[in-house]
């Protein structure tokens, strides 16, 4: 394995998991061998997951800002560098959307961002290796967000240890029907995943109370029925769905579908949501921009605008 000299008598492995402290004396050379962990991969292993960043926040009296990309739109380094712009403008949770070929829920923007990215031949595994490069560079955990097929593609216990070994903390899997959820949330949690689960306007109080017993990280509540996409409003019935969810669990709960503007951050906030989830508004402002730094731009400054409205 080959060893780098670092200028501050840091022997840095080229494997970044591990280094050696050595140090050298005027006399003679004295080494100490030391492990250590590379600020980069500590960072990685300080970044903390997706309760643990509620639970910080509700002490703050805060709310969550939690943006929704898709990667590899427009490619995998604008991806890269719009995963850091989202984490600078103080984003608490990022959710990275794995481009699928039939996304059953999405709405217009999202799917064109899907095929965008598939034409560019983005795949789960140049996804992975640019996501290993990024997260050590990272404070907010990440949630990957894919349709089920991927997952039962690689076989559940394969894919969540690839996420493990990624520093990737959440995932929101929509498509995966509740009673399926139990041997995604075994082998999620073996592998210190958390499985967020979602409910929707339409979900029987029964059902939704199984969801939120089961879901970890925290409680996607869909605002409206239909597809993603940014709405004019945002459905007034959040204020009650809020009400009833936070009647039956304790667990935080994030609203997503719609929110576009800083009004609709606001009213969410108020009504009591513990995060906020944007996904078309800020696939759209990236992905459809004239070039990736325009998008990069562009994102900074919507990014800012809506954490700007939240408490
Ligand atoms: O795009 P919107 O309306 O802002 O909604 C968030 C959404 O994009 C994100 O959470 C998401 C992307 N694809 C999904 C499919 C189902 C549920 C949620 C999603």
């Amino acid at each position: 394995m080959a060893l780098a000299l670092k200028s501050s008598c840091f022997l840095q492995l080229k494997k970044p998991e591990v280094g050696f402290h050595v140090c050298f004396s005027s006399k003679k050379a004295l080494v100490s061998v030391k492990r250590y962990t590379p600020v980069a991969a500590m960072r990685t292993m300080e970044v903390p997951g997706l309760s643990e960043t509620f639970t910080r926040l509700k002490k703050e009296g805060k709310v969550a800002f939690i943006p929704y990309i898709t990667a590899g739109d427009p490619d995998l380094s604008t991806t890269a560098e719009a995963l850091k712009v989202l984490d600078s403008c103080g984003s608490d949770i990022i959710e990275l959307g794995v481009p699928y070929s039939d996304p059953l829920a999405d709405g217009p923007v999202i799917q064109a961002a899907a095929t965008r990215s598939l034409a560019k031949g983005t795949n789960f595994n140049a996804i992975i290796s640019m996501l290993k490069e990024v997260v050590p560079e990272l404070s907010c955990p990440i949630a990957l967000f894919t349709y089920y097929n991927p997952i039962l593609k690689r076989g559940t216990e394969k894919f969540m240890s690839i996420l493990r070994e990624t520093g990737v903390h959440g995932l929101v899997v929509p498509d995966v029907p509740l009673e399926e959820t139990e041997t995604l949330r075994v082998e999620a949690k073996k592998n210190g995943i958390e499985l967020v689960l979602l409910t929707t306007p339409t979900t029987p109080k029964d059902r939704m109370k199984a969801i939120v017993d089961a879901a970890e990280g925290f409680v996607y509540l869909v605002s409206s029925v239909g597809v993603t996409g940014a709405r004019s409003s945002v459905s007034g019935n959040v204020q009650s769905l809020l009400q009833e969810i936070k009647e039956a669990t304790t667990k935080p709960v994030a609203v997503g579908f719609g929110i576009s503007k800083p009004e609709h951050v606001k009213q969410v906030a108020g009504w009591g949501a513990d995060g906020v989830i944007v996904g078309s508004a800020m696939v759209k402002v990236l992905g459809e921009a004239k070039s990736p730094q325009e998008g990069l731009k562009e994102l900074e400054a919507f990014a800012r605008s809506l954490k700007e409205a939240l408490p």
